[in-house]
């Protein structure tokens, strides 16, 4: 048993590393775009299944809310949160459109609209992303395994190198936090 919890955190651990060494400049560049996005009047609008629905409306309420500092609220909206949209698209034109129709109904150009996937192989996320790229938004993939088919549609994919999902999620919620902080910073620090 407390084998098992070691490995686990050992896994972790690995993983972290790895990300140090190879995905700083990708986090900074997701910042980057995020804070020229909301420095110009855009928003965020952010999705996932499962865990990654909770990563999504923590994002968001990070966003909205507020991280560390005091400051003004800044858009952002998260699209796996709404029972009543969700289950009326999903009812009426499928599961592989709650996302997608929520996306053609608020992004604008301009926007920043990120898709948290372990596998990269939501459907929903990617159909989402086609329907943001028509729109002219900027895509970003938080992504795990070989970052799938939704690899391709990110104009920035953040690929946690991992396979095991519980690791690629820790990954993206850590991800999540360091990019809040540095948007926050740059523009109210
Ligand atoms: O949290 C977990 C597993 O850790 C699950 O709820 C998981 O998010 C769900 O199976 C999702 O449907 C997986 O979708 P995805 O990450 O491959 O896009
Ligand atoms: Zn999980």
């Amino acid at each position: 048993m407390v084998g098992d919890v070691k490995a686990q955190l050992q896994a972790h651990r690995a993983l972290f590393e790895t990300m140090e060494r190879d995905m700083a400049p990708l986090i900074a560049e997701t910042a980057d775009l995020l804070v020229h996005t909301l420095k110009n009047g855009g928003k965020l609008l952010v999705m996932g299944n499962g865990g990654s629905a909770a990563d999504a409306q923590h994002f968001a309420a990070e966003i909205v809310g507020r991280f560390k500092l005091e400051r003004r609220a800044l858009p952002a909206v998260a699209l796996s949160t709404d029972t009543s949209i969700l289950t009326a698209i999903g009812n009426d034109y499928g599961f592989e459109a709650i996302f997608s129709r929520q996306v053609e109904a608020l992004a604008a150009a301009g926007d920043v609209v990120v898709g948290i996937s372990t596998s990269g192989n939501s459907p929903n996320v990617l159909k989402a992303f086609q329907v943001a790229r028509e729109r002219g938004c900027r895509t970003v993939g938080l992504l795990g395994r070989d970052g799938g088919s939704i690899k391709a549609a990110s104009d920035v994919a953040l690929v946690v190198p991992s396979d095991d999902t519980p690791r690629i999620q820790e990954g993206h919620i850590t991800i999540i936090h360091i990019v809040c902080d540095l948007v926050e910073r740059s523009l109210f620090g």
